[in-house]
């Protein structure tokens, strides 16, 4: 187990499994994480392990790589496929963390609360007056969602059933009629219709080469200049370079981010801005989720040592 767990999460394991715990709980080598595929059956890495070919190449030994986490991009699915090593992830248990950070970020972000904090911890707040710190309004916005998986319509249904909201979203098909119906929500075939028609536009899309740089200048310049982008989803979806320089010249109102291209690296240009929030990617940061992603991987691990179907098979 790359990072430390939840203490009740690796007490389960231990129950059932000869566990190594990385008691240091610092990021790993490439080199100890290669050579961990020699010595374990099962390797639990999280989002900071890249788990690329040369690792997966390290090691015969290992099996099934149950990851503490629903993405994967980072984690190179075809190497292990090649290796016959089944690959897992924890979908569906940190769904409402995430909506509720892709909320905190656009309240914060609308609502300036972000800089009315700095402001009131650095002195600077000298009393109220009607003109300071003016955000913007949510009931009757539009919410534009950029994938319309389990964590984008959980988001859709907050800003709804919470807010007033109205919901369009981008995805490679349409949504069931249900789920669309319930929110009464616009499908947009074209991402650049969503992003012309939004006063929000949150992102959840997976990683990885198919999203890469997603959202860049162009995509930018057909959002509103009296927009907000939202990003709970991974840092290589937008171009930082042309968001900071959206940001700076008013191109866009602002922006809520929780994730980014290397984390814990910021982009430079981001840090001495106002008008973006920024959060250390805490999407699904709170105990009973944690709790929840370790026993899934745990439940995982469990139905591969008896031979079972892998509950959230994903390679
Ligand atoms: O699940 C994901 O994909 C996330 O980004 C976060 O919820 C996790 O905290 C992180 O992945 C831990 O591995």
């Amino acid at each position: 187990v790359t990072r430390r767990w939840p203490e009740e999460v690796e007490r389960a394991l231990a129950d059932r499994f000869d566990v190594t715990l990385n008691e240091t709980d610092e990021p790993l080598s490439q080199q100890r994480l290669a050579a961990a595929m020699d010595e374990f059956d099962i390797l639990c890495p999280t989002v900071f392990d890249r788990i690329d070919a040369d690792v997966i190449g390290g090691g015969d030994r290992v099996r099934l790589i149950a990851n503490y986490g629903v993405g994967f991009d980072h984690i190179d699915l075809e190497a292990a496929r090649a290796k016959n090593i089944a690959v897992t992830n924890t979908p569906g248990v940190l769904t409402d963390a995430t909506a509720d950070i892709a909320m905190t970020l656009l309240l914060m972000a609308a609502r300036r609360a972000g800089e009315g904090e700095r402001e009131l911890r650095s002195g600077r707040w000298d009393g109220w007056r009607p003109t300071h710190l003016i955000g913007s309004a949510l009931r009757g916005k539009v919410l534009g969602l950029v994938g319309f998986g389990r964590i984008g319509i959980a988001t859709a249904m907050r800003a709804k059933h919470g807010f007033g909201m109205k919901i369009a979203y981008y995805a490679r098909r349409e949504a069931d009629a249900d789920i669309a119906a319930g929110l009464d929500a616009e499908f947009h075939p074209e991402l650049s219709s969503l992003l012309a028609a939004s006063d929000f536009v949150s992102l959840h899309v997976p990683g990885g080469e198919d999203t890469a740089g997603l959202i860049d200048a162009e995509a930018i310049s057909a959002m509103k200049a009296s927009a907000y982008l939202i990003n709970t989803a991974r840092g290589g979806v937008i171009d930082h370079e042309a968001l900071a320089d959206a940001l700076s010249t008013g191109r866009i109102a602002g922006a809520g981010l929780d994730v980014y291209p290397q984390e814990p690296q910021i982009p430079a240009a981001l840090l001495g801005l106002e008008n973006v929030v920024l959060l250390p990617h805490l999407g699904s940061a709170n105990s009973e989720t944690r709790i929840a992603m370790g026993m899934k991987a745990l439940a995982n691990a469990e139905a591969f040592a008896r031979g079972e179907a892998l509950p959230d098979l994903i390679a």
